[in-house]
């Protein structure tokens, strides 16, 4: 059954069309381009499915061969973008340097007009997993990445560049799994963002910075990292319940549950946790999954709210050694492929958004002589 949606949020309003996904349409449901996402996520590699969503269709294996090949050519940073971001701080969270490089970016190689839209996304596709690692090995190890590896993809080029080898196949297994799941979600807080600034004409890498800053917040693609500082503080499943009780009894929010238009289940949460149960499998320590079911049940049972895309992620991130830190910049690398495809729909059919607002202040009133106040 469809969610009910009203109230505050412009929950339930239709703000515009797409053809690029449903979202719980039947209650849990979620498709890209009419496939859904299960089915996606077992068959596709990540490229496979930012084609589908930017070109319209599903690439033959020649065109996927192609677009492959292109975005490989397109890695390599630009000497000022790695300037700046040896300067931002170790300190500084990475969705912030995310924000901070994608307008760089947008300084360096602008989009003049839009016949460069796919160019403009392409390049950031390629170009945003070398770019968070390049800061993060720089700034907490002080050593200077090279960007341009061997890998094959998007998903093995942001372990690959993290971690300074090749990840094992299961690693880029998931990591193409999860890309995938993010990639797209109709009007969520986001893309919504970078649609309204695409309704202004604004350029491409304004849109994307926008957007940046609206999944950095917990509330959206924050919780992920939310979510993993919850399970890591919990000992044992029995602990976990116990704390999970005592938040819900302090009427605190619990990140990784809930949604704002799914009603019974988040269709990604079933993928991810099948990945992060064969994680735990392989690295032979599963108390993370295990804690993290035991909240799944307990949320469940309690105030039937279900894990969201986010909270088996934080298990399957933690254990391919992923830092917390940078789970919501994987997130960008993935949702991308959704800013821009709604962008190129703005675009294609655009009026600017400017909703009304309902006022709440005061009277028309004088103003009083600056003496006389
Ligand atoms: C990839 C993504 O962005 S998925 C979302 C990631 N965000 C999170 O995981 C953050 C935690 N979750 C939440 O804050 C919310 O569930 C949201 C923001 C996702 C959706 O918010 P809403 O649409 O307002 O939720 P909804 O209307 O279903 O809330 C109903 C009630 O459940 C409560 N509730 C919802 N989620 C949670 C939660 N995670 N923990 C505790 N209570 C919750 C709400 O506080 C509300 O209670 P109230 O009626 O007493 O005020
Ligand atoms: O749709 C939403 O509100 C949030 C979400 O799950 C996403 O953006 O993936």
């Amino acid at each position: 059954m469809a969610k009910q949606l009203s109230g505050a949020g412009l929950r339930g309003q239709v703000a515009g069309k797409t053809a690029l996904s449903t979202v719980g349409v039947s209650g849990s449901g979620l498709t890209y381009r009419g496939y859904d996402v299960k089915e996606l996520a077992d068959k596709c590699q990540f490229e496979e499915v930012a084609y589908l969503i930017l070109k319209g269709e599903l690439p033959t294996q020649a065109q996927l061969d192609d677009y492959k090949a292109k975005l490989k050519s397109l890695r390599t940073l630009p000497q000022p973008l790695k300037e700046v971001l040896e300067r931002i701080p170790a300190s500084a969270h990475p969705m912030d340097v995310m924000r901070t490089g994608c307008s760089m970016l947008g300084n360096l190689e602008t989009e003049d007009s839009f016949e460069q839209q796919q160019e403009a996304t392409d390049r950031m596709l390629a170009l945003f997993p070398g770019m968070i690692n390049y800061w993060y090995n720089f700034s907490h190890k002080d050593k200077r990445i090279d960007v341009d590896t061997d890998a094959d993809s998007i998903a093995e080029q942001f372990l690959w560049t993290l971690h300074g080898e090749k990840p094992s196949e299961l690693h880029t297994q998931v990591m193409h799994a999860s890309l995938i799941l993010y990639a797209e979600h109709e009007f969520n807080a986001s893309t919504f963002t970078a649609r309204v600034c695409a309704s202004t004409l604004s350029d491409m890498h304004s849109c994307v910075t926008g957007a940046i800053g609206s999944l950095r917040g917990p509330l959206h693609g924050g919780a992920n990292e939310a979510a993993m500082e919850l399970i890591e503080g919990m000992e044992n499943p029995d602990d976990a319940e116990q704390k999970l009780l005592g938040m819900l009894e302090r009427k605190e929010k619990i990140m990784g549950f809930g949604h704002a238009v799914y009603s019974e289940s988040d269709p990604r949460n079933a993928i991810i946790k099948l990945w992060s149960e064969k994680l735990a499998q392989e690295n032979g320590n599963t108390s993370l999954y295990d804690i993290s079911e035991r909240c799944e049940a307990v949320m469940w049972r309690e105030k039937k709210l279900f894990c969201n895309a986010d909270f088996f992620h934080a298990s399957a991130y933690n254990y391919m050694g992923i830092p917390t830190k940078l789970f919501t910049p994987i997130f960008v690398c993935s949702r991308l492929t959704g800013w821009a495809g709604h962008v190129m729909e703005q675009r294609a059919d655009n009026r600017i958004i400017r909703p009304s607002a309902e006022y709440t202040g005061e009277e028309l009133r004088p103003v009083t002589a600056i003496a006389d106040r």
